[in-house]
């Protein structure tokens, strides 16, 4: 029996792709609403609870708005959105952070898709952390470049409408970007990074970067022991994996179109200075993909049916 699946905000960015990569699928029947009915309550309201699993692809006060018109037991809920990302009562989709987090995902009702900047940073961080390797209280930074259909339906327009002429910019410059407390919360952090993002004129992508100053930190480990542990704590993740392939360059595109993250641990031995750096599609492991590999999970189906390598 095919699980029923209601995408709700089908006609965005990240429920576009979402929908791509559940087509022709048999064990997963998607609904979606058209035209006037997309923004309808009632409509919505039905479809909500005709679903066995309901993909919320919403800003955010519509998503919260979306949880609350739930009212039976068997249906459950993946919010992209950060409405629930730190929230009571609501797993984090992060599969790889640990054995118990799928676990956990696997029997969830409510569970929250992480944000594409918090998947490459906890990604990146979180194994350093729980190795005592970074104290909690360390001051990190984090530097990231998105596509700029990570800005959604709007952010694409604004940039193929030619309305912003710009290659780069830089945003977020007042330090209270929406993901803080996500990045925070889940890599387990006493405080924030300082949180650097910027977009591209791609489409699609996203390079998320770490400089870690390894010989100021209390054990001044090697470059070594780092990528040791997440080599570790990646071993088993066909979806994450970490490079060791001394690369030169790291390319924005590198993970573009596809459901993979790639980890480096790059640097510089004899200072002691490290860049940790993330790639992966913003629009893949950074939403869509991740949603679909939670729905897998919840469902109990094939975890990387309908993914992109
Ligand atoms: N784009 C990305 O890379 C990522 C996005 N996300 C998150 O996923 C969510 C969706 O983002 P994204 O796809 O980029 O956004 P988009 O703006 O591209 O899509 C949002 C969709 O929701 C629809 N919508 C808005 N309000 C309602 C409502 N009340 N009822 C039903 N539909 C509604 C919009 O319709 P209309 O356009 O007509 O208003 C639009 O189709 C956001 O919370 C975003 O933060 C998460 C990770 C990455
Ligand atoms: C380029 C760009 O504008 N990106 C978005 C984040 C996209 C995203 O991840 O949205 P979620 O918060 O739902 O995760 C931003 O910085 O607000």
């Amino acid at each position: 029996m095919s699980v029923a699946v209601f995408i709700d905000g089908a006609a965005g960015t990240t429920g576009l792709e979402i929908r791509e990569r559940l087509a022709g699928r048999e064990d997963v029947t998607v609904a979606t609403l058209q035209g006037d009915a997309r923004k309808d309550a009632a409509a919505r309201r039905v479809a909500i609870n005709d679903a066995d699993i309901v993909v919320l692809c919403l800003p955010d006060d519509a998503a919260r708005e979306a949880v609350g018109m739930v009212d039976n037991p068997r249906t459950r809920v993946i919010d992209a959105s950060t409405a629930h990302r730190v929230a009571d009562g609501w797993t984090y989709g992060f599969p790889e952070l640990s054995a118990e987090q799928e676990e956990g995902i696997a029997g969830a009702r409510l569970v929250s898709n992480p944000g594409c900047y918090p998947t490459a940073f906890l990604a990146l961080v979180t194994p350093l952390v729980r190795a005592g390797l970074i104290p909690a209280g360390w001051p990190l930074s984090f530097n990231a470049v998105s596509g700029y259909s990570g800005g959604g339906n709007a952010m694409v327009a604004e940039f193929e409408d030619n309305a912003t002429q710009t290659a780069f910019r830089a945003y977020a410059l007042s330090l209270s970007h929406k993901h803080l407390a996500e990045m925070r919360t889940h890599a387990g952090l006493g405080h924030p990074p300082v949180f650097q993002p910027s977009v591209a004129r791609a489409y699609r992508g996203m390079l998320g970067e770490v400089p870690l100053s390894l010989a100021a930190l209390p054990k001044a480990p090697p470059l070594s022991d780092v990528m040791a542990i997440l080599c570790d704590a990646y071993a088993d993740t066909p979806l994450v994996t970490v490079a060791q392939d001394d690369a030169a360059l790291v390319m924005l595109e590198e993970n573009a179109g596809t459901d993979r993250m790639t980890l480096r641990v790059c640097g510089n031995a004899g200072t002691g200075q490290a860049r940790l750096i993330a790639t992966l599609d913003n629009l893949g492991k950074g939403a869509a993909g991740a949603a679909v590999q939670n729905l897998n999970i919840m469902a109990g189906l094939d975890p990387l049916a309908g993914l992109v390598f």
